[in-house]
């Protein structure tokens, strides 16, 4: 194989207040290094003379306060703007930062000015907005502020897009305290990092997330079981902040699918999961991003009770098409097995992911031949399960949403073969304690593929990162499927 021939690296330099916002091929990788001055991506901040690396199609913008150089390996989709709302997003933290002081005072029972009249809520904050409205972006650029500033904050950031799956496998809804900036580098862990998928935490910031599983990637497809999962998260969160008051002024953030934004008003469970999240997680703002006709509906729904705040949308935002979000699903659970793998282009030698060292982030998964009876699999209601709105009028599901039913890997139709399983956590040892919808309660320790089902031999092969025992365990199977290629 011929040697790839190093590009001659390419200067920009940015005046203040601008971005230089890129996106990395399929297939290639890009190296950033900054020369001179500051320079942060989406709040994470780059330190001077190392060289960070973006892969898997990642598409990100480099925003500096005060002017800075960079040096990119090899140019890629690339430009650079000076018209960015994040002056906009600043203020908003500002506002988020004062609002944790003055809960903290509380909290701490500490004289409060006489002029200070405001409320003591930590922020609590709903993020929504349409598709390719940038909340993600806006949820991470939030916490990693938060978490820079100084006073020892460390905020929850909440994701109930089940299409993204965040730190966990997409069909996911999960949570994580953040104690420090989270990095970009590919859109397969845009939240950064979790130590679940390393044997051992492996970064330096690597994030604890607690997880339950939907398994679909459309709130739609069962609101009920959405809803059922919201509360869940809503509920050990609030679990936490009663073990550590303090900790609860450093508040929450919550990044929400589009499905919560758009579809007509009177689309019932946009509006019920809107209000799952509002009850489970006690938000106190809600930020709508770039959104008027949005922002109106939810200032006159919610607007008396909590506060809403308008921000405007990022030119820069990058509209997906269905294929990225196809390929981006296939990243996610490659790096899930294989850990975070991304080559630095030719002729660079000391690149760092999101500052880490590239080697620390490997995994090698490996394949396990089970009994069939030895993995408990459930699948929750009916996989072709219509609308509720949908059935004839007086008609009765036969199988309801949330009840979960057994799955027998013998029957040809089981839907097993190349499935994503969440492994679950064990269930209550007290047998007097046990209920039916149990397994909808249980958070997740894992996941698996499985990759072979040998029916006369009533055998499967199982692919999974970490190497427990699967003997006894509880798994569940949605709607995702995964081939390793
Ligand atoms: N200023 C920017 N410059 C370049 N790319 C950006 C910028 N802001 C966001 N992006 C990229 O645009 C893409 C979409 O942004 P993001 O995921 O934040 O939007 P979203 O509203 O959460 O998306 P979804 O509709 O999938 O929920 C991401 O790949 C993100 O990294």
């Amino acid at each position: 194989m011929s040697e790839q021939k190093a590009a001659e690296p390419k200067r920009w330099e940015l005046g203040p207040e601008s971005e230089y916002r890129f996106e990395v091929d399929p297939g290639v990788s890009l190296a950033i290094k900054l020369v001179q001055g500051h320079a942060e991506i989406f709040g994470f901040e780059l330190a001077e003379g190392k060289v960070y690396l973006f892969g898997f199609e990642c598409k990100a913008a480099l925003y500096t306060w005060k002017g800075c150089v960079i040096e990119i390996s090899e140019p890629s989709t690339e430009y650079i703007s000076d018209e960015t709302p994040m002056r906009t997003y600043a203020n908003l933290h500002i506002a988020l930062e004062q609002m944790r002081v003055r809960a903290l005072r509380q909290i701490r029972g500490s004289p409060v000015p006489s002029h200070d009249t405001s409320k003591s809520d930590p922020p609590r904050v709903l993020v929504l907005g349409p598709e390719h409205s940038g909340k993600t972006t806006v949820c991470k650029i939030l916490t990693n502020y938060a978490v820079r500033s100084g006073q020892g904050w460390s905020p929850f950031l909440v994701n109930v897009d089940p299409s993204e799956g965040g730190w966990a496998a997409p069909g996911a809804i999960s949570v994580a305290p953040v104690y420090g900036p989270i990095p970009t580098a590919s859109p397969a862990n845009p939240l950064g990092t979790a130590a679940t998928t390393a044997p051992v935490s492996l970064s330096s910031n690597a994030l604890l997330p607690l997880a339950y599983w939907y398994g679909h990637s459309e709130t739609k497809k069962n609101p009920l079981l959405m809803d059922r999962m919201i509360r869940n998260l809503g509920e050990n969160v609030n679990d936490r902040f009663e073990l550590d008051p303090e900790g609860r002024a450093s508040g929450l953030i919550v990044d929400t699918p589009s499905s919560f934004a758009t579809g007509p008003a009177a689309n019932n469970h946009r509006h019920k999961l809107i209000k799952a999240c509002i009850d489970a997680f006690k938000i106190s703002m809600i930020v709508v991003v770039g959104h008027e006709k949005l922002n109106v509906e939810v200032q006159r729904t919610y607007g008396s009770l909590l506060s809403v705040v308008k921000i405007p949308k990022s030119g820069g935002v990058v509209e997906v098409d269905y294929s990225y979000r196809e390929r981006v699903r296939n990243y996610e659970m490659h790096t899930y097995m294989y850990g975070q793998v991304i080559h630095p282009p030719a002729g660079i030698t000391n690149a760092t992911l999101g500052g880490e060292n590239l080697t620390d982030l490997v995994l090698s998964p490996s394949s396990t031949v089970i009994n069939f009876g030895d993995l408990h699999i459930y699948r929750v209601g009916s996989d072709a399960m219509a609308p509720s709105d949908a059935l004839p009028v007086g008609a009765a599901r036969t199988v309801s949403e949330m009840q979960p039913v057994l799955v027998d890997p013998a029957s040809p139709g089981s839907g097993l073969l190349n499935a994503v399983l969440a492994l679950l956590a064990p269930p209550n040892h007290d047998e007097n304690e046990r209920y039916d919808e149990e397994v909808l309660d249980l958070t997740v320790v894992g996941f698996l593929v499985i990759t072979n089902i040998d029916i006369p031999k009533r055998k499967m092969t199982v692919l999974a990162p970490n190497r427990g025992s699967f003997i006894g365990r509880t798994a569940v199977i949605g709607s995702y499927e995964w081939q390793d290629q």
